[in-house]
């Protein structure tokens, strides 16, 4: 099992060069593992609890069961991969039963803070847009799809996002193997890395 990461700043375009990463392959060749589905559960927190946590720092991401799920698909077995909600800020009472694969993928803002994880990765990417670039996507992504308004999101940014993404996000991406310049759409870039694992497969 082939297994990639791929970090950077939220708002960097990683969702989006996973796709189109996995558009060129079998589908049951891939598969990909989000690390939003690893927000520690909080179901002991009331909502307005909830909403005060900071999603970008790494002790809101339960990495031992990202851990144990990585080993676990490595021996060729399953796992029931959590759901989240952001509405709720919350994992979903549902699961994603996730198959291993040939290809793994790996995408999240804070998973190559992880010493562990980051040594199971076999090719480690940032993706990398600058950050007035993230904040406008952010916005216009996080009122279309996560039901947020401009305040939220504003707000966030500037109490959590903007220096977590400086103390923790940013200096990883002295680990990565390949950096995605992603300001604009780098179709150059996808091709290379569809190509690396296309070989990696033979
Ligand atoms: N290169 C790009 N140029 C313009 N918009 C982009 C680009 N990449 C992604 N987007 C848009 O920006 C938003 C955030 O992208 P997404 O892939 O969800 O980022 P991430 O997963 O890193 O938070 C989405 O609405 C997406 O369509
Ligand atoms: N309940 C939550 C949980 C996380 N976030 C934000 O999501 C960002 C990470 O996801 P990306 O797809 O953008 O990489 C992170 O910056 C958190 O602030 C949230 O808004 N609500």
């Amino acid at each position: 099992m082939l297994i990639i990461g791929i970090a950077g700043g939220t708002g960097s375009g990683k969702t989006t060069v996973v796709n189109q990463i996995i558009n060129q392959l079998q589908h049951d060749e891939v598969d990909v593992i989000s690390q939003d589905s690893y927000y520690q559960d909080t179901s002991h927190l009331t909502l307005e609890e909830r909403v005060k946590i900071n999603f970008d720092h790494p002790k809101s991401i339960d990495f031992d069961l990202l851990v144990e799920h990585l080993q676990i698909l490595k021996t060729g077995k399953s796992i029931e991969q959590p759901e989240y909600s952001f509405t709720e800020h919350n994992r979903t009472k549902e699961t994603i039963t996730t198959k291993p694969r040939k290809v793994m993928i790996v995408e999240g803002i804070l998973i190559f803070t992880h010493p562990e994880i980051r040594k199971m990765f076999d090719i480690k990417i940032f993706v990398h847009a600058d950050s007035d670039e993230r904040l406008m996507r952010r916005l216009k992504r996080d009122i279309a799809e996560r039901g947020r308004d401009l305040h939220e999101v504003v707000d966030r940014y500037k109490t959590t996002l903007k220096p977590m993404h400086q103390q923790f996000i940013e200096p990883t991406k002295e680990y990565a193997d390949i950096i995605i310049p992603n300001n604009r759409y780098n179709t150059v870039a996808i091709d290379i890395v569809q190509t690396i694992i296309k070989e990696k497969l033979v």
